[in-house]
């Protein structure tokens, strides 16, 4: 129901049939309010000491880490203390943190998504994923973050933009609630999302298109290639570097994001993090009509083997997520093509 706020809507028992239902409610609310205060922290930018600093530190991945990541990761986690969470997982711990390991959730977080925009004003933000604890949280703590994005209790994001907004699934449908200081809380814009089908926006970071493999440049060319080309239409292509940003523009306007794997030393699997960047992102896309994968294969269905492991990511609307992946397993695909856009083709130069 458009209008209705944050609160009301995670008192309004909505999902109640869902295990945790309270739990959930109540963490979602305290993220709410933590997502609050590192609001505060963006409006001021510069004029915050320190704001967009880099601390000289790298995160478990190797990126740097800026003074807002950390200063966002333990207001997070401040929040967090008080209602039921028992796990902590974020992109800036090696390991997950014990809370209390008599509580039912473990929540992953990426506090600061594209950190590396901060002080350029663009869009960032906050990415989280609610999961049922499993194991044993004292003795294996990482434990719980390493079950398929289907056991996904509910995900969503923050965003810092002109608008501060939270997308939010339960898994039923996917919500945007955008805050309202009149009101003082969140308030329900869209009640159920959709990623339009049809749309001519890609996102993808080209400067590494010497890196991909194959079936990657072939479908990057053939949008280039636009209304001359074997798709005979013309696209845009839009990349924000800010995955929330990304997204949040394609939720509303269609596309399709691929972070591919490429051949750079440790890119591999691309650059997104499974748990806590890709997992809650292809929900809250599926939910919202789309499609999300590693090329191929579900996101959601992949089962992680550690917390901070990476993934390659396609995610937007349905029939363009399923293209990518006929590029990978369909040769025909690219074969069939005129040879004019081919392997040594006018457009491979
Ligand atoms: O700079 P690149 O390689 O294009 O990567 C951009 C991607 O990296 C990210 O910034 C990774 O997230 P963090 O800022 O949380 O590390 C994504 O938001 C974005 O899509
Ligand atoms: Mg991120
Ligand atoms: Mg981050």
């Amino acid at each position: 129901m458009t209008g209705q706020s944050l609160l009301a809507f995670l008192r309004s028992g909505s999902f109640a049939q869902k295990p945790h239902a309270e739990a959930i409610s109540a963490t979602i609310g305290a993220l709410a309010q933590a997502a609050l205060e590192v609001r505060k922290l963006t409006t001021q930018g510069a004029l915050n000491a320190g704001f967009a600093s880099s601390r000289g530190s790298e995160n478990t991945d190797g990126d740097i880490q800026k003074d807002l990541d950390v200063v966002a990761d333990s207001l997070f986690l401040e929040a967090i203390r008080h209602v039921p969470v028992a796990l902590y997982g974020s992109e800036e711990n090696t390991g997950a943190i014990l809370i209390d390991p008599d509580k039912p959730l473990a929540l992953a977080i990426d506090p600061l998504d594209g950190s590396s925009n901060i002080e350029t004003n663009v869009s960032i933000g906050t990415i989280f994923s609610i999961l049922p604890v499993t194991g044993d949280p004292k003795t294996e703590p990482d434990l719980s973050f390493l079950q398929p994005g289907t056991n996904q209790l509910a995900a969503g994001f923050f965003i810092y933009g002109p608008q501060l907004a939270l997308v939010l699934t339960l898994g039923q449908g996917t919500r945007i609630f955008i805050h309202s200081s009149k009101y003082g809380d969140f308030i329900e814009a869209y009640d159920s999302v959709s990623v339009p089908p049809q749309a001519s926006e890609f996102a993808i970071n080209v400067s590494n298109y010497r890196h991909w493999e194959e079936p990657v440049r072939q479908y990057i060319d053939d949008c280039f290639a636009g209304a001359e080309g074997p798709r005979e239409k013309d696209f845009n292509m839009r990349w924000i570097a800010s995955l929330v940003a990304d997204c949040y523009r394609i939720l509303i306007r269609g596309g399709v994001f691929l972070y591919p794997a490429d051949r750079r030393k440790g890119y591999g699997s691309g650059r997104i993090r499974l748990v806590y960047e890709a997992n809650p992102i292809a929900f809250l896309v599926e939910q919202a009509h789309g499609a999300a994968t590693d090329s191929v294969n579900r996101i959601l269905e992949i089962k992680p083997l550690s917390l901070h492991q990476r993934v390659p990511l396609i995610f937007g609307s349905k029939s363009k997520v399923e293209r990518v992946a006929r590029y990978h397993v369909d040769p025909e695909m690219i074969s069939e093509r005129s040879p004019l856009f081919g392997h040594r083709g006018l457009f491979r130069v």
